[in-house]
């Protein structure tokens, strides 16, 4: 993937003409990126020409302590906040996890920046206000079904929208003023963010663009997720969304008082399912200057807030620590599956998980049914028909899922609640049973769905319920299972 497409991405910033330092980009030394100096060199162009590339462009592992530098020698070297701060930057610290969190869980990245992100007018509730976004579930504002529930895509608007417009709350559960609970989002965009950065002060972002592709401006730098890859945006992180191919569709599952971690491997040992060098992190990368009427938009208490400041809060020049956005391409899963008979529970595929005091119980599993091999033998190889404790959210970026022949299309979802039954529809269990004992292995292909899965039972929101995407046939897909019973085998 070339990272060098020329598009329209972040607003012109108006270069600083008072500063009494030497500009910072005067100080540039010779072995900087050609990257960066398209970025900031002369007068800055109102076409940021790249974003990195795959190969170059990302620091890579997860949860690694990172350290990373736009200009070499800006990070201080000992100590995390001298007096004076090379280059006359600021140090200011982002923490993921309590102060006093164990050493495995903390989370904390330091930034080196132009001027501290508290630099801003006080914050107003926006106008107009968001209506589609919850983060705290009651009898008030969602309901409580049993009933299965599955959504087709939903429409890309035709009238302006960028990310934070686009985004509406499907269902969720908990709250996030308690800390604990998740929201599952999508959003539906057609144009970039412009002048503003969204900072989501509620919980970490999990991002699984659908359609379109998410150039993403972040302050430790950027990144750019197509779909098949997903990202994480940690809590309080402020980000831009740039849609370089216009319109754009995708998932979001938020949760509120943790983080996400890599599963555990068990017996599998200590390799497949996503490796850890897999998840990429970016490089520092800064804007200098002056940017009058730049607006954060906080989402706080599923509220939106803006607050105006003079700059662009994509200012850090350099940073180090381990609280950082990644992203990750589903590709790259190594998928582990039944080698001779019986299905295996689709916790076998888990990318990353988000965990509760309970071991072993998740508050949110991201889990993917990637293409694979099918070879059991003497077995029914689509999903079994179950009822879960836990809830499943389920979305398909591409291609077709194997539990169902038709109507759960890409950028489609559905919802099984906690005990809602559910499983194969009519289709595909005929189907398979009429393969008989004989399919030989077979490769499923053009296919990638994953699946949110929650212990917390979600409410539904009013207006997913009674959105025109909403399927209200949806149980027709099993009612034509026939009994196959005789008394007689
Ligand atoms: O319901 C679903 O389609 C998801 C799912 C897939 C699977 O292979 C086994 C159990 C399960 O819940
Ligand atoms: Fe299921």
């Amino acid at each position: 993937m070339s990272g060098r497409t020329p598009v329209q991405t972040r607003p012109p910033v108006v270069l600083s003409s008072f500063s009494s330092a030497p500009c910072l980009r005067d100080r540039l030394s010779d072995h900087l990126s050609t990257l960066f100096l398209t970025c900031h060199m002369g007068t800055r162009p109102a076409v940021v020409a790249d974003f990195p590339s795959d190969e170059v462009g990302y620091l890579s592992g997860f949860r690694n302590t990172f350290s990373s530098e736009a200009i070499p020698g800006v990070l201080p070297q000992g100590q995390n906040s001298p007096l004076l701060c090379p280059y006359g930057l600021y140090a200011e610290q982002i923490s993921g996890t309590s102060f006093t969190s164990p050493r495995e869980l903390n989370q904390r990245t330091w930034f080196y920046r132009i001027k501290p992100s508290v630099t801003h007018e006080p914050f107003k509730a926006r106008v107009p206000a968001h209506s589609k976004l919850l983060s705290e579930f009651n009898q008030s504002n969602s309901s409580a079904t049993p009933t299965q529930l599955r959504w087709k895509p939903v429409e890309i608007p035709d009238s302006p929208t960028d990310f934070i417009d686009g985004l509406f709350t499907v269902c969720g559960a908990g709250s996030s003023s308690l800390r604990h609970g998740f929201a599952i989002h999508m959003y539906t965009a057609n144009k970039s963010m412009e002048g503003c950065a969204f900072c989501n002060a509620d919980g970490d972002f999990l991002v699984v663009p659908q359609k379109g592709r998410l150039w993403i401006t972040t302050e430790c730098g950027r990144l750019q997720v197509s779909p098949g890859e997903i990202v994480v945006l940690p809590q309080g992180f402020r980000f831009a969304v740039d849609l370089p191919d216009g319109p754009s569709r995708g998932y979001v599952a938020e949760i509120f008082g943790t983080h996400f971690q890599l599963p555990d491997l068990g017996p599998i040992g200590a390799n497949g399912l996503a490796a850890p060098r897999h998840f990429l992190a970016p490089r520092a990368w800064f804007e200098e200057g002056n940017h009058p009427g730049y607006n954060i938009i906080q989402k706080f208490g599923g509220e939106l807030f803006t607050a105006k400041q003079d700059f662009s809060p994509f200012n850090v020049v350099a940073w180090h620590g381990n609280y950082v956005p990644y992203k990750y391409d589903l590709n790259k899963f190594c998928p582990y599956n039944t080698v001779l008979f019986d299905h295996s529970d689709p916790s076998i595929n888990t990318v990353l998980t988000a965990p509760t005091e309970k071991h072993g119980v998740a508050l949110l599993d991201f889990v993917i049914f990637p293409p694979r091999w099918l070879v059991a033998e003497h077995t029914f190889r689509p999903p079994y028909y179950h009822r879960n404790c836990m809830s499943e959210y389920m979305g398909l970026i591409h291609g077709g899922y194997e539990a169902k022949a038709d109507g759960f299309l890409p950028g489609g979802a559905s919802l099984h609640i906690s005990m809602t039954p559910h499983g194969p529809d009519t289709k595909t269990y005929e189907a398979t049973i009429a393969q008989g004992n004989e399919a030989g292995p077979h490769k499923l292909t053009d296919t990638m769905a994953f699946m949110f899965e929650s212990c917390l039972i979600p409410r539904v929101c009013p207006w997913a319920l009674d959105s025109p995407a909403i399927d209200p046939d949806y149980y027709k897909c099993w009612i034509g299972l026939r009994s196959h019973f005789s008394a007689k085998d």
